[in-house]
């Protein structure tokens, strides 16, 4: 059996102790949950190119610096992903979903009240302890 992982560049946008969330579409692999914006590397792309394309053409922002959060290696089953996180701070734009889905800003403090993918757990662990549960 080979194992093929797909390598996910994540967005944690922050603006004044607030992130922007997504939430999957239906029909998508972990469908209806709550995420941090992002998607699949194409061949030849550094992270950080992905991100930048994957936040223009998902919210319409230009991306002007990100910085690595931290690599999260997780197995659905059924897929197994790479999430490379990076801090989004210096951005463009008032993120709005691009592809119709819904698309809001959370306090830190909040982020546990979504239902977020099961590789998630870490990253909103990582994002509360660095901005404050208050
Ligand atoms: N963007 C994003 N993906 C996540 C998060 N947590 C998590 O497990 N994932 C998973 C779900 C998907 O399997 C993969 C994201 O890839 P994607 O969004 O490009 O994939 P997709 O298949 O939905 O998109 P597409 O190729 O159909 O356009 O990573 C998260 O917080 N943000
Ligand atoms: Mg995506």
């Amino acid at each position: 059996m080979s194992i093929k992982q797909v390598h996910v560049a994540v967005g944690v946008i922050e603006r004044h102790g607030h992130i922007f969330l997504t939430r999957r579409a239906a029909h998508q692999h972990q469908g209806d949950k709550w995420e941090f914006p992002g998607g699949k590397c194409e061949n030849g792309e550094t992270v950080a190119q992905a991100l930048v394309r994957e936040l223009s053409e998902e919210l319409a922002i230009t991306v002007h610096d990100c910085s690595p959060l931290l690599v999260v290696c997780h197995d659905y089953g059924d897929k197994q992903v790479k999430l490379d996180v990076h801090w989004v701070r210096q951005f463009d734009g008032e993120p709005s979903s691009q592809e119709g889905l819904e698309g809001r800003w959370v306090a830190a403090s909040e982020l546990a009240n979504y239902d977020f993918p099961a590789a998630n757990v870490a990253i909103v662990e990582r994002v509360v302890a660095a901005l404050g549960a208050d």
